[in-house]
């Protein structure tokens, strides 16, 4: 026992009592700085102590230094003035004492006081178990994180009592923080960093409560000239404090695992709340909090794995993913060897590339090649046609959006971008995106983050861009249906497709290839291409590029006997297939009839259009001499059923002739 009395007689006669009792009293002390000296010596189990001592310092003063110290300490006192016992109640005692006193009284009030001590204690310990276990609840409950960690701050309040709690998240130099006011009992305010934003025009960055990168060794306390030194460091820290009255703060860091660091910071309105029992009940509860929060975290990073793998298988049964390598690009024309060039220059940057060319020419092979090419290979690459979606669809496809950010989003959904994290994003019929999305475009290639449709925070993202396009940029640009400032952030490198006019010594290979491929597919034998044919392609203009002779082959493969070299299902005719799109890459030569003038309008579209279907339809009755049903009938090689041919003939004016000389008939135009 230490005895901290200023007056000799009552030090004497407490010695005296505890000598007696069987407590050895390792010394009397009148002053704060006697007892302090003294407990340097010999650690005291309790101490005994006034409130008024010699000196300026008070017994309260020493309570605190004890408290520290973890020493329970028993006031011996005559003083009843309210405020006196305010300030005394705050230090915690184990147990007061009225003098003057009896012998009796010192006994009896140390014996209860040392018994509910150590009962206190056990009960502490067992309060901190179920307060672990009721945290490891919380914290793995479904939900958001914002919920998780309210749950989990609710059930601290009783032992660490907060006005103000703020949590920061920081993992890979990225920040997220989390704000909760209390404004009732059991009743928070969720303060969102944005509003906060809002208010105050301070950006999300210089929000935080604790500087990136800042290492606090453990829990750590704030209080008076400390809190102010705090504030002065912490934008949000001064904030809060001029906002909320705040006057004292305790800051807990967490480090889980190797990434995640969380700096959790209770605030209170009163000056000294945060006390050292505080501090050493956060150093215990750190551990199994560092434990819960790692396998939360471990289960949550699981979960977003195998999502991510469901939402790659999701995409790649749609999109089966060809090996496209060069092998698989068929051709040896120098504009084509040329194109292999440029790609193998840029595949291994992270360059955006803009492919241009016509339709059919192979851009979607040439983006995957780069993609294959790159170090990104291992990663997906994820096609998106900007003509496929509607306008208003195109954000959140690209995005991904949150819950509730529009009519129909019920489920906060993830864009393509983040899909293609770590890969590709291609980005197909790049000239149809309307504009205004142009701009967000432009945003996430400069600041390569993105945000989420009705979302608040960006997200980071590392995605290469490849886009193609059929149409003439420049003349969009110039149009102002292109944003220039995008047109040049794409066009760093771009690389323009030949059509396949432009490389014609292509042709037979090509043929050779894809009549090999579907003779394969059909299970048929493939005798080859004759002579004939083979001229018949090379002279022939294919407005639709490969596409189109990949179609043209298949055809004959499916027509073909397997005895004998493959025939053409339906002639070739020049001029007839002219792209009717103004502003897209086609023959230069595309020329149109209607009188050989381009089409107007929409009118003038459809007329050619059905022209050219009547012109087709004709010539191969004509090939079929009349015929229209049955094997090698008309609608077998235009793979129509009959009924829909005869339809289509009846719709286009298209009618028997009856002709007196045999065999057949002919045909003509109502
Ligand atoms: N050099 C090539 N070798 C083999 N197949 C090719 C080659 N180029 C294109 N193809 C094939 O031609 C078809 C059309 O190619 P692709 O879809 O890449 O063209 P595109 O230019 O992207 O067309 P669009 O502008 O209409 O989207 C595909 O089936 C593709 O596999």
């Amino acid at each position: 026992m230490l005895i901290v009395e200023d007056e000799y007689i009552i030090a004497n006669d407490l010695e005296l009592i505890l000598g007696e009792a069987g407590y050895p009293v390792i010394g009397v002390a009148d002053s704060v700085a006697e007892a302090l000296a003294l407990m340097d010596q010999q650690k005291p189990d309790i101490v005994m102590l006034d409130i008024y001592l010699k000196g300026k310092e008070t017994g309260i003063d020493l309570a605190k230094q004890l408290e520290e110290l973890s020493i329970p300490f028993i006031y011996i006192s005559a003083n009843d003035n309210k405020s006196v016992l305010e300030a005394v109640k705050a230090t915690q005692p184990i147990g007061y004492i009225v003098k003057p006193f009896r012998g009796k009284d010192i006994l009896t009030t140390l014996e209860i006081s040392r018994y509910r001590h150590a009962h206190s204690v056990e009960m502490k310990l067992r309060e901190e178990k179920v307060l672990q276990i009721a945290l490891t609840d919380a914290l793995s409950a479904p939900g958001s994180w914002e919920q998780k960690l309210l749950n989990a701050a609710m059930l601290l309040q009783s032992l660490v009592p907060f006005d103000f709690l703020s949590i920061q998240s920081q993992k890979k130099g990225t920040s997220q923080l989390f704000n909760y006011y209390r404004v009732g009992f059991d009743e928070y305010q969720i303060i969102n960093l944005a509003d906060i934003h809002q208010l105050t025009n301070i950006t999300p960055d210089h929000l935080l409560m604790v500087e990136t990168g800042d290492v606090l060794p453990g829990p750590v306390r704030y209080s008076e000239e400390n809190f102010l030194n705090f504030c002065e460091k912490s934008r949000l820290g001064q904030l809060l404090a001029k906002n909320f009255r705040l006057e004292s703060a305790m800051i807990m860091p967490l480090n889980v695992g190797l990434v995640d660091t969380f700096f959790i910071t209770f605030l209170s309105r009163k000056p000294d709340v945060y006390l050292s029992g505080h501090l050493r009940l956060l150093e215990r509860l750190e551990q199994p909090i560092v434990l819960m929060l790692e396998r939360v975290l471990a289960f949550e990073e699981v979960a977003r794995l195998s999502e991510q793998l469901k939402r790659e298988n999701n995409y790649l049964q749609e999109e089966v993913k060809t090996l496209a390598n060069f092998e698989e690009i068929i051709g040896r024309s120098q504009r084509l060897l040329r194109v292999f060039d440029q790609v193998t220059q840029v595949a291994n940057t992270n360059t955006s590339v803009l492919i241009l060319g016509e339709s059919g020419t192979g851009k979607e092979l040439i983006a995957r090649a780069l993609h294959n090419l790159s170090s990104r290979k291992d990663k997906i690459l994820v096609k998106i046609n900007c003509a496929a979606l509607p306008a208003t669809l195109i954000e959140s496809e690209l995005f991904g959006h949150e819950k509730g950010a529009f009519t129909g989003a019920i489920e906060k959904r993830i864009g393509k971008f983040e899909l293609a994290h770590g890969g590709t994003i291609f980005l197909d019929e790049i000239g149809e995106m309307p504009l205004e999305l142009q701009a967000k475009l432009l945003r996430v290639l400069q600041e390569k983050e993105i945000e989420r449709v009705g979302g608040k925070t960006p997200i980071k993202t590392d995605v290469r861009v490849v886009a193609a396009t059929n149409r003439y940029l420049e003349k969009e640009v110039a149009e102002g249906r292109f944003r220039m400032d995008l047109y040049f952030r794409l066009a760093t490198f771009p690389i323009t497709l030949p059509s396949l006019r432009e490389r014609p010594g292509d042709i037979p290979l090509l043929a050779q290839f894809f009549a090999q491929r579907s003779a394969r597919k059909l299970g048929k034998p493939f005798r080859g291409i004759s002579e004939t044919v083979l001229n018949e392609l090379i002279n022939y203009s294919w407005p639709g590029n490969i596409r189109e002779l990949e179609n043209v082959i298949e055809q004959a493969v499916i027509i073909n006997d397997g005895q004998s070299p493959l025939t053409l299902g339906r002639p070739l005719i020049n001029s007839l297939f002219s792209t009717a799109l103004s502003g897209t890459m086609s023959q230069p030569d595309a020329s149109f009839k209607l009188g050989n003038s381009t089409p107007k309008d929409l009118q003038d579209v459809k007329q050619i259009q059905q022209e050219t279907e009547r012109d087709y339809i004709l010539a191969i009755l004509k090939q079929t001499n009349g015929r229209i049903r049955g094997n090698g009938g008309a609608a077998e090689l235009m793979n129509l059923k009959p009924t829909t041919l005869e339809y289509r003939m009846e719709k286009l004016g298209i009618r028997k002739v009856l002709s007196a000389q045999p065999p057949g008939s002919s045909f003509g135009i109502n």
